[in-house]
């Protein structure tokens, strides 16, 4: 098969050359239509458990030139808002740059400055690696993150080790703590819908679930997270986003009105 070609957000053209999913029709991220959002009753709240790590449990944030990324152990566990039991893998970020946000969804055409993503894959599944070519594999909790006031002390345990990993390939050791602090308080309100990866190989395995609620960070906080790592071209890791991928008829759920 193909070897793994370096891809980038600058050749976005070429991706499903490379990887054939990539132009498939379910791809993610999407724009959220408010007003062509499906409300349904029966979406329960999601529910975490397993997520409040103790600061002796060490986990490694990386920087793996895409992104900055934290494993996570399989002990956090997905139970509510999803018909079966998923896993956390890993969590990461996209973000934009001083000039310009990165979320990579967007609500209503409105681009968030950035947004979080954690990984979970199916437990029916002994991997990450094997469930995330199953259609029922991956489930990606989403929240936006803005700039308000004050400092975000839980995103602050992330944001205070950047500088360790500047360069790509270069990785830390993070005290472990409430990894659910970096999700919205509230995890009722939420759009839901069917997508993929956001990057190469896009594998259309991805049940997305996408928080109404915004989290805020502080100016500083925001600038470090656009401004401190570096991309395998040596230049500043920014707007490390995938573009709003169509639809093609499908329906994008909510669990609220
Ligand atoms: N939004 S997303 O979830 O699709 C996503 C991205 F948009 C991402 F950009 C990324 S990072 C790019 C993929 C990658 C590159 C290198 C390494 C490494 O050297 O360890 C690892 C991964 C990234 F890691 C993920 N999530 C990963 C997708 C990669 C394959 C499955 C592993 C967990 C989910
Ligand atoms: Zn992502």
């Amino acid at each position: 098969g193909k070897g793994h070609s370096h891809w980038s957000y600058e050749d976005l053209k070429h991706w499903s050359t490379d990887y054939v999913d990539c132009g498939g029709t379910k791809q993610s991220p999407i724009n959220v239509d408010t007003a062509q959002a499906i409300f349904s009753p029966d979406l329960r709240p999601i529910q975490l458990s397993g997520y409040s790590l103790p600061a002796n449990e060490l986990l490694k944030l990386k920087n793996n030139g895409h992104t900055v990324v934290l494993e996570l152990p399989n002990s956090l566990a997905l139970t509510g808002g999803y018909a079966q039991q998923y896993r956390a893998a890993q969590l990461h970020l996209h973000w934009g740059s001083p000039s310009g946000p990165g979320s990579e969804h967007t609500i209503n055409g409105r681009r968030f400055a950035a947004e979080i993503h954690v990984v979970h894959y199916n437990t029916k599944y002994d991997s990450i690696t094997e469930a995330m070519v199953h259609p029922d594999g991956l489930a990606v909790l989403g929240a936006f993150l803005e700039v308000g006031h004050g400092e975000n002390q839980y995103y602050h345990e992330i944001l205070k080790h950047l500088y360790e990993i500047q360069e790509v390939g270069q990785e830390t050791l993070v005290p472990g703590f409430n990894i659910a602090g970096l999700l919205p308080a509230n995890l009722k309100f939420y759009f839901h819908y069917n997508g993929s990866l956001t990057t190469p190989p896009c594998y259309q395995t991805v049940k997305w679930t996408i928080f109404n609620q915004t989290m805020l960070l502080s100016h500083h906080q925001m600038s470090m997270l656009v401004s401190t790592l570096r991309s395998p071209e040596d230049e500043l890791l920014q707007n490390n986003y995938r573009p709003v991928q169509n639809l093609h008829g499908r329906r994008v759920l909510a669990s609220f009105q």
